[in-house]
C-alpha cells in the first residue's frame, strides 16, 4: 500500500485509555497527543507511568476508550492486521512471546507466518539468531536458556520477519553489558524505525528524541540532552505537574 505523505508517523490523536476498576474506571492514559516521525525514539517514566500501556496501542493490545492511533497512516482500530504486519513488538518478558521449544523453532515459526517458504527457514533463522548474538543457543530448550538470552531470542524472532516498525518494551531490562552494548549496537544499525521503553538512560540519550510519561500524560518531550536530565532531577526532587488522581 502507498504510504500518503507524512504517513511514516506513529500517531496518537486525543488518546485517553481507561481500565475499569472496581466500581469506577482508572486512567492509565490522558488526553495523548504525539506524532513520532524520528527513526528512533524512547519513552521513559517511573514504574506505572504508562510506557507500556502506550506501546501496546501501536500493535492494537490496547485500544483507546478515547482517541485514534495510526502507525504510518493505518488506523490501528480499523485494521489492526495490517498494524500488526507493519509493527513487530519486543515484549519485556520474553516467556510471554517465546512459543517454541528452541530459539531456532521460535524464529522459523515467524519466518513461517511471514510466508517464506519452508525450505529457506532454518537457514534465515540462524542467521537472524546469529546477527542478535544467540547463535551458539540456537537448539537449546527455551526453559534451559538465562532471561537475557531469552529477551535476545524473542528479539530475534520479530525481527526476522522485518517489520517496518519495532516496539520494543524494556529491552534492555535482562542483558548483560557485553550484550546490553551487543544490542544497542544493533539497533543502531537497523533501518526500521524504533520506538523503545526503557529505565535505561544510557539507551535513552542515543535516541534523538525522549518522551517522559508520568501519571499516564505526557510532561516532557525533546532531545535527549534536555529531556534525561530533566528527568533525572525530577525522579530526584519529584515531578513539576501535579497529576489528576
Ligand atoms: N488492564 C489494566 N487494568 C488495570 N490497570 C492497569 C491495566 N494495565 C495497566 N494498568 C496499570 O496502569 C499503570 C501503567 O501501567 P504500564 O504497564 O503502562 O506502566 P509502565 O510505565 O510500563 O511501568 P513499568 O516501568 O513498571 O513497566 C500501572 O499502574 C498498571 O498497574
Amino acid at each position: 500500500m502507498p504510504s500518503s505523505p507524512g504517513a511514516a508517523a506513529l500517531v496518537c490523536s486525543g488518546v485517553t485509555v481507561t481500565a475499569p476498576s472496581g466500581s469506577g474506571e482508572l486512567t492509565l492514559l490522558r488526553d495523548l497527543d504525539v506524532s513520532v516521525s524520528e527513526r528512533r525514539a524512547v519513552v521513559v517514566g517511573l514504574n506505572g507511568s504508562g510506557k507500556s500501556t502506550f506501546l501496546r496501542l501501536f500493535n492494537g493490545l490496547v485500544r483507546p476508550s478515547a482517541g485514534t492511533v495510526t502507525v504510518h497512516g493505518t488506523d490501528v482500530a480499523r485494521d489492526v492486521r495490517a498494524a500488526r504486519r507493519r509493527v513487530g513488538f519486543v515484549f519485556t518478558d520474553p516467556l510471554s512471546q517465546l512459543v517454541m521449544p528452541t530459539p531456532v523453532e521460535d524464529v522459523e515459526l515467524s519466518l513461517r507466518g511471514a510466508g517464506v517458504p519452508r525450505g529457506r527457514r532454518r537457514g534465515a533463522a540462524l542467521e537472524v539468531l546469529e546477527r542478535v548474538g544467540i547463535a551458539h543457543r540456537a537448539e537449546h530448550s527455551i526453559y534451559d536458556l538465562s532471561g537475557g538470552e531469552r529477551q535476545l531470542a524473542a528479539f530475534a524472532a520479530v525481527l526476522a520477519v522485518e517489520p517496518d516498525v519495532l516496539v520494543l518494551d524494556e529491552p534492555t531490562t535482562l542483558l548483560d553489558l557485553r550484550n546490553r552494548g551487543r544490542l544497542m549496537e544493533l539497533l543502531e544499525g537497523l533501518p526500521q524505525q524504533l520506538l523503545i521503553s526503557t529505565h535505561d538512560l544510557g539507551l535513552a540519550a542515543t535516541a534523538p528524541r525522549v518522551l517522559v510519561l508520568h501519571g499516564g500524560e505526557l510532561v516532557a518531550d525533546g532531545p535527549p540532552r534536555q529531556v534525561v536530565t530533566a528527568y533525572q532531577g525530577w525522579c530526584e526532587h519529584g515531578f513539576p505537574q501535579e497529576v489528576r488522581p
